[in-house]
């Protein structure tokens, strides 16, 4: 039978001239507490390429999380190895950025110094990366909202800010822990389009975690699905669909059909949540 679309990790090795720039090898975690070991993660191979848009979705409580904290540099690895640009990471790489489910905005700084402070950290120059933050908020609608503190702008644009914050320093990677869970449907689809927007005019390297297999499908050049905790690779899904996407393509029989076969994937193995 042809599977288009479904390829299981061993049989979808990353494209011979894609260069890597995140690799795990053998990649697990397990977290000892009082309680005693919870093991998270079992031990998971893979790789992502220079300006690939990876989206994992899995059952709740199976590591997503955690893996993407061992990617950030921000959780050691209990065994393996993780590579970014090909060295070992033991600590939050510079060239990475990071967006969490909450935009965790400093009230008390405006939109614009909160996007400025990697800038700041980082020790860069105001004068090249403050236009660039000038640049990043108009290019996400917030241009306007600059001198404003979060506690005036929706959610929504909180999430933009914290995304604006993310790139201002201009990494190659991006890393998205459900950035958009808390929105409510229609300013999450506005964001999909945006975000893929922004991805496919920059080329950077984005792991993205989601509940939504929709949204996973929209984003992704390939879909990561985790099996429940202690998660592992249940199987990488490649998408294949043209881009600029817009939200049309949720109606092309291609979407469709993807979108069936992950959840199918999902109720085999006990469903999403
Ligand atoms: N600091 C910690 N100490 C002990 N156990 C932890 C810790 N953080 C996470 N865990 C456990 O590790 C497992 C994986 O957690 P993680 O947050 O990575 O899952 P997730 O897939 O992101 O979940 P969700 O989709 O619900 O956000 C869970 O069973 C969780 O209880």
């Amino acid at each position: 039978m042809s599977r288009p679309y479904l390829r299981l990790a061993s049989e979808a090795p990353a494209p011979l001239s894609a260069s890597p720039i995140i690799e795990m090898r053998g990649v697990s975690k397990t977290y000892r507490t009082r309680d005693g070991d919870v093991p998270s993660l079992k031990p998971i191979d893979f790789t992502i390429n220079e300006g690939e848009f990876l989206v994992v979705v899995g059952p709740s409580g199976c590591g997503k999380s955690t893996l993407l904290k061992m990617v950030a540099g921000l959780l050691p690895p209990s065994a393996g190895e993780i590579r970014v640009e090909g060295r070992t990471i033991t600590k939050p790489h510079p060239g990475v950025g990071v967006v969490f489910q909450q935009p965790l905005l400093l009230p008390w700084r405006s939109v614009f110094a909160n996007v400025m402070m990697p800038v700041e950290v980082k020790g860069l120059d105001r004068t090249i990366y403050g236009r660039r933050a000038t640049e990043l908020l108009e290019m996400t609608g917030l241009g306007d909202f600059a001198n404003k503190y979060p506690w005036q702008l929706s959610g929504g644009m909180q999430q933009r800010a914290s995304i604006c914050r993310a790139l201002v320093h201009d990494p190659k990677i991006v890393l998205m822990d459900e950035p958009f869970g808390a929105l409510d449907a229609m300013t999450r689809e506005k964001m999909n389009v945006e975000l893929q927007r922004i991805q496919s005019t920059t080329g950077k390297t984005v792991l993205f975690i989601t509940h939504s297999i929709p949204e996973a499908v929209f984003l992704a050049d390939r879909v990561l699905v985790m099996s429940e905790r202690p998660g592992t690779i249940a199987a990488v899904y490649e998408v294949g669909l043209e881009r600029p996407r817009t939200l049309d393509v949720m109606a092309d029989p291609r979407f469709v059909a993807l979108t069936q076969k992950i959840r199918h994937h999902f109720y085999a193995q006990g469903g999403l949540d």
